[in-house]
């Protein structure tokens, strides 16, 4: 069995009186794809804010063994736990490359001395750095139009764009809010092929969705969350035989 990346548990946040996720835990193995879907304000953005660090929250967040202090984004990120948000957001002007480059760890020496002793090592590692950059292009299909302004993409191409971002950044747990919003089938499909060649090599995948297909085709395993609260929890055809489910979630999507 793959070993566990991700392990919160007793996740809650609250915002004045509003309990936004309540007692919410969550396991990713590696290379694993976990959904999380709700109804809308149940809490799914929430959470991920809480194990990305960006919202007060309470609970156990552990990484590779390594227990993590909730409330830092930086130390979730030095974790490796990597956030995608609902809009992609490229530098406009920027080439793609520049963009995927700007989201790479530069571990390059400061100062004059540093750098100047270090030179072969530096450019050794920039070199490396434009490599993966590229790698990372290659790899969702943008590899043609890495010269190119971002601003020239597509919608669904900036998204694509995103998770070139995502990968380069060398994610332990890749965290998705909506990635499929915007996009058409033939790239919704794209998408899904393409997140599931992240997690075969071993990303852990933490994904948030409304498109029941997309979820039902990506994920092994699905969280349901209302008003904060798990509600379900398993592989999508036990999630979607589970009656609170019809209930608090397909009935109110379909009414929607
Ligand atoms: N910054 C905030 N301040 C106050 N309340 C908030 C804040 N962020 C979220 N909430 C509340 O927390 C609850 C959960 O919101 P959240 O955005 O996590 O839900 P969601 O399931 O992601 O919804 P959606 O599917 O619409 O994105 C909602 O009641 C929302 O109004």
């Amino acid at each position: 069995m793959a070993d566990t990346v991700l392990e919160a548990s007793g996740i809650r946040v609250s915002f004045g009186g509003v309990r936004a996720v309540d007692d919410v835990g969550v396991t990713v193995a590696e290379g694993q794809v976990v959904g999380i879907i709700g109804p809308n304000g149940s809490g799914k953005t929430t959470l991920l804010n809480a194990l990305s660090g960006v919202v007060p929250a309470t609970g156990s967040l552990v990484v590779d063994g390594h227990r993590v202090r909730l409330g830092g984004p930086e130390r979730s990120r030095r974790a490796g736990l990597v956030r995608m948000f609902q809009q992609p957001q490229p530098y406009r002007y920027l080439t793609c490359l520049e963009n995927v480059l700007v989201a790479t760890p530069d571990r390059r020496a400061s100062g004059l001395g540093a750098a100047w002793l270090a030179r072969p090592y530096m450019l050794r590692v920039e070199r490396a750095r434009w490599a993966s950059a590229f790698a990372a292009l290659e790899r969702v299909g943008l590899a043609d139009k890495a010269r190119l302004p971002a601003a020239v993409l597509t919608y669904g191409e900036q998204r694509l764009l995103d998770v070139a971002r995502g990968i380069s950044a060398c994610p332990r747990v890749l965290m998705l809010d909506e990635p499929s919003a915007g996009l058409n089938d033939h790239e919704t499909t794209e998408l899904l092929v393409l997140l599931r060649a992240v997690a075969a090599d071993g990303v852990a995948l933490l994904v948030i969705d409304h498109k029941i297909d997309f979820i039902d085709a990506l994920c092994d395993r699905i969280t349901v969350l209302e008003t904060g609260r798990i509600v379900a929890e398993g592989s999508p055809a036990q999630v979607w035989r589970d009656r609170r489910v019809m209930d608090a979630y397909l009935g109110t999507a379909h009414d929607a």
